[in-house]
């Protein structure tokens, strides 16, 4: 049965599933790494593609920006059989340390976002990857030779409310950098058993409006995509 957002049938999705919040990051990973890469859904431009990489079948599925849409389509995939769900996104650098286009590979996420909330009826939780996942992943970026941080971010809904000041706080208590996505998803695959990790390439300094240079940004996104491909095919025994 189709779900009502993601519109897929079952056996669109593939087990392991690359998840960009900006469709047209979707579209350029499918055009760009997988082969044989077929579009399954484009309903609401949260568009869906599947092919695969060294003979391992994937898809990349935008989510959309903020929780809301990502635990929607979390939970859709879930439904459509996906096993293993590895975020691919930007995040705002809290701390100096974490420079244009850098990799940062999440282990856990602060979760400030009210879809968390709801879904947990305000019980405390932390929305954490998966082990595995982050092996792989730092696995993938040790391989390819690819610097990166390992360690925690803030999963935020408000965009504009975030402040180098909010930034420095939470840098104190070792959050790398903030995004929106990566607590939704985190909760919503280990309620449906689902491995999950989120990678992400720093697309500016909190509460700075200048993004990284276009060239550049893309170059940290490739290497992002690069080593979750990586990861799945260390997962999937490539
Ligand atoms: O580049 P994506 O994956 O969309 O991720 C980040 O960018 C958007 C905000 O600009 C939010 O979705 C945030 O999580
Ligand atoms: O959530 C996000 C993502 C990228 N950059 C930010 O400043 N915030």
């Amino acid at each position: 049965m189709t779900q009502i957002h993601v519109r897929a049938q079952p056996g669109d999705v593939a087990e392991y599933v690359l998840l960009p919040g900006d469709p047209q990051r979707a579209r350029h990973i499918a055009e760009t790494y997988l082969e044989d890469a077929v579009l399954y859904t484009e309903h609401r431009q949260l568009l869906g593609f599947t092919g695969t990489y060294r003979g391992v079948r994937i898809s990349v599925q935008t989510t959309g920006m903020g929780c809301p849409s990502a635990a929607i389509v979390t939970e859709e995939l879930a439904r459509l059989g996906a096993r293993t769900l590895i975020r691919v996104g930007t995040l705002g650098g809290a701390t100096p340390a974490v420079q244009p286009a850098d990799l940062v590979i999440a282990t856990a996420a602060v979760p400030n976002d009210g879809t968390t909330r709801q879904l947990l009826g305000g019980a405390p939780y932390a929305p954490a990857a998966s082990f595995e996942v982050v092996e792989a992943a730092v696995g993938a970026a040790r391989a390819q030779g690819w610097a990166h941080h390992v360690g925690l971010v803030m999963t935020e809904d408000a965009f504009y409310a975030s402040t180098p000041e909010h930034a420095r706080l939470w840098a104190s208590r070792g959050v790398l950098g903030f995004e929106m996505e990566a607590s939704a998803i985190f909760l919503v695959a280990a309620q449906h058993g689902l491995r999950a990790g989120c990678l992400t390439a720093c697309s500016n300094d909190i509460g700075d409006p200048q993004l990284v240079p276009d060239g550049v940004l893309a170059s940290g996104v490739d290497r992002m995509v690069r080593v979750a491909l990586g990861a799945v095919a260390a997962l999937a025994g490539r």
